[in-house]
Order: structure tokens, then C-alpha cells, then sequence
């Protein structure tokens, strides 16, 4: 049997970290591609975006969404400890485009794995230490910083100028000061300059050991 040395709870909880456009999101979806689709759950930090409701969307345009005080890791946590004692829970849901969370939110029900995703997930020290197993998706910063520019004109509604404004005063500073430090803290790292089937493969084959 393929442990890692991993002590399974009931619940295995995956933090899985990394810059802005390092591939976090597409990293998981190919990890959970071909894993049955009651057993596993994903839940992205950017749900957790602060509600902005009350600001205009001039001011929301100003914040920091790179800073760790941007996000409610307290309703994180405290919804994480809610599926680990076997509940479920309401998900905010978070729209880039209106920079704010929406009136819905989505039922997720409690699961033999969770994979917890975003940039900041392994600063949070008591997020952290929620999880059996961290990870940490590498990819070079002028990489990250095409696939972003890419991604959030596309998907999210930005336009270019918007795009580099935010990286050189919000996006890379945060980086280097909370997102890059937090890899020491992983117990593996993914190289995803390119895809990297290999690493996905093992990842899948943990949960699986999990699920079995
Ligand atoms: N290994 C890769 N090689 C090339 N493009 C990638 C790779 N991984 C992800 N992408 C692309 O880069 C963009 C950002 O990826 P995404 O998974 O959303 O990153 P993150 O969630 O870390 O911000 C997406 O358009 C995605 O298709
Ligand atoms: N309204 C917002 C909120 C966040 N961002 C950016 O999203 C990035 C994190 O998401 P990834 O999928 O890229 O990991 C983060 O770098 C924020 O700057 C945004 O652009 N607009």
C-alpha cells in the first residue's frame, strides 16, 4: 500500500499553494479527472474573498487581492471543520468580474478528500496546519505572469493595462512577501513550467490509496 507516510484522519485534507498562473486550478482538475466525483471535493480559496457588497465598484477595484487580510480564512477554517465532523456547509461563490462575492452561495457536502487551492493557502498557519498533505505548484514568474495576462483578459473580464498594474503593485510584492516564503512550508513540490503529468499521476495515486 503507497502511503507517503501520510497518517489518514478520516478526512484527507490536500493544500495544494502556488503563485498566481503557476497552474493550481488546472493541476487539480487533472488530478480529480478520473476520481469519482462523490469521494472528492475542491474548494478554491477565491471563495473566500472578503464580501465587498458594501463598496463601490470603483473602491474594489483599489484592494490588495493578493494580501492575506483580502481573504475570510476564519469562514474557511471554520468551514473546513465542519466537513470534517461530517457536515455540510454553504460556499460563498465569487464573481471576478463584479469583484465581490454573489447573493448564491453552493451546498458542499462532506467527502473522503478535500482539496483546498489558492495562493495563500499554506501562509495561514492554522490552515496549514489543517492539512495531511501540502503542496506547492512551481512555475517561473515571467510564465505565471503570460499565462495571468492570458487568463484574466479572457476569463475575468480585466483588460491589459488593468492586468500589469495589479502585478507590479499588488501581485508580485505579495509573492515574494507571503506566497513564495509559504513553500518551505510543503512537503512536495510540482514543477508545472510545463505539464506534468508525472506529479498529477502521484497525487492521484495517494488519493486513491485513500479512497480504497
Ligand atoms: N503547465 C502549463 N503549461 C501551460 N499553460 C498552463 C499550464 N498550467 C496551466 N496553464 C494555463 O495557465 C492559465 C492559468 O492556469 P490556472 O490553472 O488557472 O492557474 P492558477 O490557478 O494557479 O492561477 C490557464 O489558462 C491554464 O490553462
Ligand atoms: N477581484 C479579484 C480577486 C482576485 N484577483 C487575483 O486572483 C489571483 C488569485 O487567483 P489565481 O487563480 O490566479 O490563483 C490573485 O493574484 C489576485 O490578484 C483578481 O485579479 N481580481
Amino acid at each position: 500500500m503507497l502511503t507517503f507516510g501520510i497518517k489518514f484522519l478520516s478526512m484527507l485534507i490536500i493544500g495544494i499553494a502556488g503563485g498566481t498562473g503557476c497552474g493550481k486550478t488546472t493541476v487539480v482538475k487533472q488530478i480529480v479527472q478520473e476520481l469519482p466525483e462523490n469521494e472528492v471535493g475542491v474548494i478554491s480559496q477565491d471563495s473566500y474573498y472578503n464580501d465587498l457588497a458594501h463598496l463601490s465598484k470603483e473602491e474594489r477595484g483599489q484592494v490588495n487581492f493578493d494580501h492575506p487580510n483580502s481573504i475570510d480564512f476564519d469562514l474557511l477554517i471554520s468551514h473546513l471543520e465542519l466537513l470534517r465532523k461530517g457536515q455540510s456547509i454553504e460556499k460563498p461563490i465569487y464573481s471576478f468580474v463584479e469583484e465581490t462575492r454573489l447573493d448564491e452561495t453552493i451546498t458542499v457536502h462532506p467527502r473522503k478528500v478535500i482539496i483546498v487551492e489558492g495562493i495563500l493557502v499554506l501562509s495561514n498557519p492554522k490552515l496549514r496546519e489543517m492539512f495531511d498533505m501540502k503542496i506547492y505548484v512551481h512555475a517561473d514568474s515571467d510564465e505565471r505572469l503570460i499565462r495571468r495576462l492570458q487568463r484574466d483578459i479572457k476569463e475575468r473580464g480585466h483588460d491589459l493595462e488593468k492586468v500589469l498594474y495589479r502585478y507590479q503593485n499588488a501581485v508580485k510584492p505579495m509573492h515574494e512577501q507571503f506566497i513564495e516564503p509559504s513553500k518551505e512550508f510543503a512537503d512536495l513540490i510540482i514543477p508545472n513550467n510545463h505539464y506534468n503529468t508525472v506529479a498529477v499521476d502521484m497525487v492521484r495515486t495517494i488519493i486513491n490509496d485513500k479512497l480504497q
